[in-house]
């Protein structure tokens, strides 16, 4: 067990965690936040983190500590939250590896099968996998748009191993000030189905420059996104998990591969996105930075092609997201008869 009132860390305070932190700071917790952006920490101590919300915005007073700060720390943390871009899990869980209680939890609230990463750092005994669907924007130091307000917000949290389960409901009070929080059995499932959500809607959207609503109405994008989904829900299946209800979905909802693929997208453009929505690649391509492509359109390709099988959509996906950050071709709409014609084999 954690503490009482346990010492949380927010590893990474961008779109997604500076507004979950900011939730529990709220809710009287102990929140150390820790980032990597300088101009974002000096704005955050000057002027706190302020968060917009649809109906209403708020300030919190906080004292952020820059990444270079960490070597400083001496008090270990009970709970810490990994809220970086999937890519950069694997070194920042080692960099805070040493700063977890022995007891301590590390969860990574993030797209991507990011648990192995974090297990690998600080044991799996000490990992929780975790599912967020929340859409939220940073643009500017200090200030977050998040798109989906607590009501509306909901995360899985599950146990790595059994070396530590039964553990999930100390994450999930704490998590329950930012949102909804289901408990998953089988945390690798359930991480696997966002990404058969997130296959179709992520990249494709991002190599049209397009909120992700304006994208899928354009015609047949809808069918590429669920083509890309189907791939991914294929993908869960050769890697030994299991179709499972997320995003607060039932059993019922579970239906085969290629139609859950439609159901969890159409479940994010209903509940989880509004008109405006980018999602968290093309907020990166428009602050030049680097999309999670690999993690989650490449795994999908690697895991097929191990299990003999191909993955011509997401294979497609990854190839146009390499040009763009190469500079080879440029984020547009009028890369759509580009992004639609996806290469056969014979
Ligand atoms: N945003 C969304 O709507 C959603 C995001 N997710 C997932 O949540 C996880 C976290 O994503 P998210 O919070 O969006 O990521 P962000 O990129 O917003 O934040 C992560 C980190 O990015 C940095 N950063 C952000 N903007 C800038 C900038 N302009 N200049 C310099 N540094 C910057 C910060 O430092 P640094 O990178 O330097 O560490 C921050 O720690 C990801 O796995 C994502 O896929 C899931 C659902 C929706
Ligand atoms: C589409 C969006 C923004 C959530 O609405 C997202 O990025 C995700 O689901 O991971």
């Amino acid at each position: 067990m954690t503490r009482a009132n346990p010492r949380i860390a927010v590893l990474g305070t961008g779109a997604q965690g500076a507004s979950i932190g900011a939730d529990l700071l709220r809710a009287g917790l102990d929140v150390t936040y820790i980032e990597q952006w300088p101009a974002h920490v000096e704005a955050m101590r000057e002027r706190g983190i302020e968060v917009r919300l649809p109906d209403e915005t708020h300030v919190t007073p906080v004292h952020p500590l820059h990444l270079c700060e960490v070597a400083t720390l001496r008090e270990p943390f009970d709970i810490v939250f990994i809220v970086v871009k999937a890519y950069d899990t694997r070194w920042v869980a080692e960099l805070i590896a040493p700063h977890v209680a022995d007891n301590g939890l590390v969860v990574g609230l993030q797209n991507g099968m990011t648990q192995d990463a974090i297990a690998a750092a600080v044991g799996p005994h000490r990992t929780m996998g975790a599912v967020i669907e929340v859409a939220s924007n940073m643009f500017e130091p200090g200030i977050v748009n998040r798109q989906t307000p607590v009501a509306g917000s909901w995360f899985a949290v599950g146990a790595y191993d059994d070396s530590a389960r039964g553990r999930e409901p100390e994450i999930q009070a704490v998590l329950s000030h930012t949102g909804r929080v289901d408990v998953s059995d089988d945390i690798r499932s359930s991480k696997w189905m966002k990404l058969v959500a997130n296959a179709g809607e992520l990249v494709p959207s991002a190599i049209l420059d397009l909120p992700l609503a304006s994208a899928v109405a354009l015609p047949g994008v809808h069918d590429f996104m669920i083509e890309c989904g189907k791939e991914a829900a294929r993908a869960a299946l050769a890697d030994g998990s299991r179709l499972v209800p997320i995003f607060g979905l039932t059993d019922d909802a579970v239906t085969d591969p290629d139609r859950y693929a439609s159901d969890l997208l159409g479940a994010v453009l209903d509940g989880f996105s509004l008109p405006d929505t980018k999602t968290t690649v093309l907020q990166d391509w428009m602050k030049d930075r680097h999309g999670e492509y690999a993690e989650v359109n490449g795994l999908i390709v690697s895991v097929l092609e191990a299990a003999g099988q191909d993955a011509p959509y997401n294979a497609h996906t990854v190839h146009l997201a390499r040009e763009i950050e190469a500079g080879r071709m440029p984020r547009s709409v009028d890369n759509l008869d580009v992004l639609l014609d996806v290469p056969r084999r014979d």
